[in-house]
């Protein structure tokens, strides 16, 4: 049985490098950039007028005018237009190029409009300052400068950066191949009326949301407590998968074959157990030229805790994801627990004052408690070495929502 930092360590050894892909922007959300983006022009592009109404040359304003009559209008997406007489002004439109020889803008809710011989012309009821309201070409980034490098997740404003750089295609971590497998006698498919002995299987149902949060895709069997079966079914996967997550059937129970079958199936066990509460008989281990296999233990609570502790730090790893920092929250309860075990505890996060990260621990009945989560946003880790964990000591959290 290993500690929690060991058992990490050597689940984290087998990280490998999924490689790398092209998908279409519009299919990016999720994935891990795995190339440099540069700005290829500057931002903004050109002097940006940033408010709608009027541009002048400075220059006559400072002098005294205070009347201009308009000469054009340089609307968004119109080439560049040139004021003629440096004492008129040009209507100019947020967004668009600021018209050459002018160099202030001055929002029309600044300006009275009037109408002389069928010309318009405004009246600044403002003061005006040079170069007031101009985006300046290149002031938020320049051209070249990098944007984005490898290893950076690809949310929303990526996605925006990388639609402004013209980048319609990007290189991306391949996704890993996962299959998971749910074992027991007990499940029954989610659309049966499950037999009062019966439940319905749900683990595969919470990884596969926690995966596709993700992006990462998974297929789904099911196997009877029956060696030979399991073993027929498994084999197959060996050369299909990258990752078997399983669930179930690993603890010490008459019908938890799947460690042995899995050791058939010519997996090397890298570890069983875990020297933490919930999760305790997890199994972990690897096949030549062939899946990593989790081997989770069929409490619900011990699955996700399980999955967000060491699999989806695996699954970023392998896709090459940036190493996220570490949260921690302070406990806003005192909690015992007096196993010589590692205790992820299901918390409540709060932002106290301060920017302070608190955990309120939620009611919780053990590991087969799943709608205990439905109150929890994260596991809060607490030593082995403690049997009291007192009201206001940090620990280490694992988001789960
Ligand atoms: N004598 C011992 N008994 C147990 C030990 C032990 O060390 N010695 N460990 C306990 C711990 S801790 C856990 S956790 C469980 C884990 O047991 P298994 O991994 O063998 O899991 P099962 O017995 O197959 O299932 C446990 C529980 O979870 C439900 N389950 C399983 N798969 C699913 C699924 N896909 N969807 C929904 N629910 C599922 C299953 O019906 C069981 O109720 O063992 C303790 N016992
Ligand atoms: O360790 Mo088990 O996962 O608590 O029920």
């Amino acid at each position: 049985m290993l500690p929690v930092s060991e058992a990490f360590k050597a689940v984290m050894a087998t990280v490998k490098d999924t490689g790398i892909t092209t998908v279409l922007l519009e299919a990016a959300a999720g994935r891990i950039l795995r190339e440099q983006v540069l700005a290829d022009r500057p931002f903004p592009p050109y002097d940006r007028v940033a408010m709608d109404g009027i541009a002048i040359a400075f220059d006559s304003y400072a002098r005294g005018q205070r009347v201009f009559g308009v000469e054009e209008v340089q609307a968004a997406g119109m080439p560049r237009k040139q004021l003629m007489n440096l004492a008129d002004c040009m209507e100019v439109m947020t967004g668009a190029v600021i018209p050459d020889l002018t160099d202030a803008v001055i929002p029309y809710e600044h300006l009275e409009a009037a109408e002389h011989e069928g010309f318009k012309r405004f009246t600044i009821k403002k003061n005006v300052v040079a170069g007031q309201n101009i985006h300046r070409m290149g002031s938020d980034v320049p051209a070249g400068k990098v944007l984005l490098g490898p290893g950076t997740r690809i949310g929303a404003p990526e996605a925006g950066v990388l639609a402004s750089v013209g980048k319609a295609e990007v290189k991306v971590s391949a996704l890993p191949r996962i299959c998971l497998v749910a074992t027991g006698d007990e499940l029954v498919e989610i659309r049966a009326t499950p037999e009062q002995h019966q439940v319905r299987m749900s683990n595969v149902y919470s990884i596969a949301a926690a995966l596709h949060l993700l992006g990462i895709p998974a297929s789904v069997i099911h196997l009877r407590d029956e060696p030979a079966s399991m073993e027929q079914q498994l084999r197959p996967l060996l050369s299909k998968a990258d990752v078997l997550i399983c669930s179930g059937a690993v603890s010490a129970g008459k019908f938890d074959h799947l460690p042995q079958v899995l050791q058939r199936c010519g997996m090397q066990r890298v570890f069983h157990k875990i020297e933490q509460k919930p999760g305790k008989p997890f199994l972990f281990g690897t096949v030549n030229n062939g899946p990593v296999v989790f081997a989770l233990p069929g409490n619900p609570v011990s699955v996700l805790l399980c999955y967000y502790r060491y699999i989806q730090p695996w699954l970023l790893a392998s896709m090459q994801h940036m190493p996220e920092e570490q949260l921690f929250a302070s406990l806003e309860k005192e909690v015992k627990f007096d196993k010589p075990l590692t205790y992820f505890l299901p918390v409540q996060l709060q932002h106290a004052p301060g920017a302070r990260l608190t955990a309120l621990p939620v009611t919780y009945g053990g590991s087969g408690d799943m709608a205990s989560l439905l109150h929890a946003d994260a596991f809060m880790e607490l030593p082995p070495e403690l049997n009291v964990f007192p009201e206001g000591a940090v620990f280490p959290v694992w988001k789960i929502r």
